[in-house]
């Protein structure tokens, strides 16, 4: 059984790009109505969570600014100190002065940069809650039009967008709060969601075969080179995520590994010789050269799932069609920006490029990393802790991914289990953890 890709029913934790939003809203119909939960949403999130400040609202021309103006009528209910202004006429130092700034003026509709009126009424705000997203965030990619402002928190609503998990968007938006607001989910699969925020409820991790032995959960052969490190960080991992065999092959002779890693010197064309060795890891600290010769040996042998890292990512710079016939790619912005040019302000249209471009299933690391199949499916994932940046974590990732690939699993899902757990894992391991705490809690959290 292939552990494919499973979109939920319901459309939990699909994302929405603003021009899907406004599909789904003309689909719907009912705006007014619509509005109306919105505000209501907006004046409930802010009276369980602020003091009873002084109020002043700043609403838009759109739509956004109509919720804005429902939730002032919710919140003057209430007994709340509200304002309505008008963006074009406020004043900066009425903003300045408010307790609280309900930040109204653009949601979905932002179609240019911010004008200065507008940034000096946005940047004057001293405590803001944001409306669908802070004004001048493009909800499709995350990045600023001008200028956006800091959010305490951010109310959206039907599903999160994009911007709201993508950096610099999610550090703006503070906490997201996504509020149901009566769009019917026949209308979200209408629209036909094709990027999804990484959970749990996107795979199913292959149970541990019963009656197997270490064949039968699979092998992963790692290439070891000029920085052995890698390849072991990536081979516990791997042996921990539930490879029945995991192998370190390295043309010289390097230190002996841990116990229960195999480790061979046999050269490449012997290894490949043995029909059983599907799953390959190459690039962690293999050296450039190296990568290049092997990954080109690799794709000579039909029928192997190979993940390519690192060295082998590098070996490929500027000539990404050589990757065509991996499996899953595990670029970090550098490494993807010498593979295929500059990211450019979108993160998920730049992933899906590279996947489409070699076939292989892209996982663009960072912060927010995005993971995009050749068919252009993307899901971001939003469970790294900071911490996670340190060195070797990517490596430990790889060998991750593999041994998923060895358990059954497709690319895709495998790739987002991978990073999903990989995340878990970091935040499991707490605040100044190292690369090589992460495999041991890897090995109870991956079984399926
Ligand atoms: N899609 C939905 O299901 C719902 C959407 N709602 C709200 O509707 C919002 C989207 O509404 P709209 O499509 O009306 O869009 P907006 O309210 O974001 O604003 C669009 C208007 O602003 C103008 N505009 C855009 N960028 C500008 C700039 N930089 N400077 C000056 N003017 C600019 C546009 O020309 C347009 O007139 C959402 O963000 C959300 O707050 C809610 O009412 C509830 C339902
Ligand atoms: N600021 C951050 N917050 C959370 N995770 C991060 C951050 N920066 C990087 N990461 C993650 O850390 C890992 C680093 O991988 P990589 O850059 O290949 O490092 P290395 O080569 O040292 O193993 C990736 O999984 C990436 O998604
Ligand atoms: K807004």
């Amino acid at each position: 059984m292939a552990y494919s890709f499973e979109r939920p029913e319901s459309f939990t934790g699909a994302l929405l790009t603003p021009v899907q939003m406004a599909q789904a809203d003309a689909l719907a119909g009912d705006t007014a109505r619509l509005m109306e939960a919105a505000g209501r949403a907006i004046a409930r999130s802010i009276m369980r969570r602020c003091k009873k400040v002084p109020v002043l609202v700043l609403a838009g021309p759109g739509n956004n600014g109509g919720d804005g103006r429902v939730a002032a009528r919710y919140l003057a209910w209430e007994g709340w100190p509200v304002r309505v202004r008008d963006f074009r006429t406020a004043d900066p130092a009425e903003v300045a002065r408010a307790g609280l700034v309900v930040d109204a003026i653009f949601g979905a509709g932002l179609s240019r940069d911010l004008d200065e009126h507008t940034i000096s009424l946005l940047r004057a705000a001293k405590n803001l809650v944001a409306v669908d997203v802070p004004s001048g965030l493009d909800g499709a990619s995350g990045q600023v039009r001008g200028f956006a402002p800091q959010a305490a928190f951010t109310v959206t609503f039907v599903r999160k967008k994009p911007g709201h998990l993508l950096f610099p968007g999610r550090a703006l938006c503070g906490e997201v709060l996504l509020r149901d607001i009566g769009m019917p989910v026949s209308i979200i699969g209408r629209v036909g969601p094709d990027i999804w925020e990484n959970s749990p409820s996107l795979f199913t991790l292959p149970p541990r075969d019963t009656g197997g032995h270490k064949y039968t959960s699979g092998e992963v052969t790692i290439l070891s080179g000029t920085l052995p490190g890698a390849a072991r960080l990536a081979a516990m991992a791997a042996r921990r995520a539930g490879a029945g065999m995991v192998s370190l092959a390295a043309a010289d002779a390097s230190p002996l590994p841990e116990a229960g890693i195999i480790l061979r010197h046999d050269p490449l064309d012997r290894l490949l010789e043995d029909p059983r060795r599907l799953h390959w890891v190459v690039g962690p600290g293999l050296g450039v050269a190296a990568a290049g010769v092997a990954l080109a040996r690799l794709l000579q042998t039909p029928g192997l799932a190979i993940l390519a890292d690192a060295d082998a990512l590098t070996a490929c710079a500027g000539t990404p069609k050589k990757l065509r016939g991996v499996c899953v790619i595990t670029p970090h912005e550098g490494e993807f920006t010498r593979l295929f040019g500059t990211i450019g302000p979108d993160k998920i249209a730049a992933a899906r490029r590279a996947a489409a471009l070699t076939g292989a299933v892209t996982v663009l690391k960072g912060p927010d990393t995005v993971i995009a199949a050749p068919e252009g499916t993307a899901v971001i994932n939003a469970n790294a802790p900071p911490w996670l940046a340190t060195g070797g974590t990517g490596d430990v990732l790889s060998g991750l991914i593999a041994a998923l690939l060895t358990r059954g699993m497709a690319p895709f899902p495998a790739a987002c289990a991978g990073v999903w757990l990989h995340g878990a894992a970091a935040q499991e391991a707490g605040p100044g953890m190292l690369a090589e705490d992460l495999p041991s809690i890897l090995g109870h959290i991956t079984q399926g």
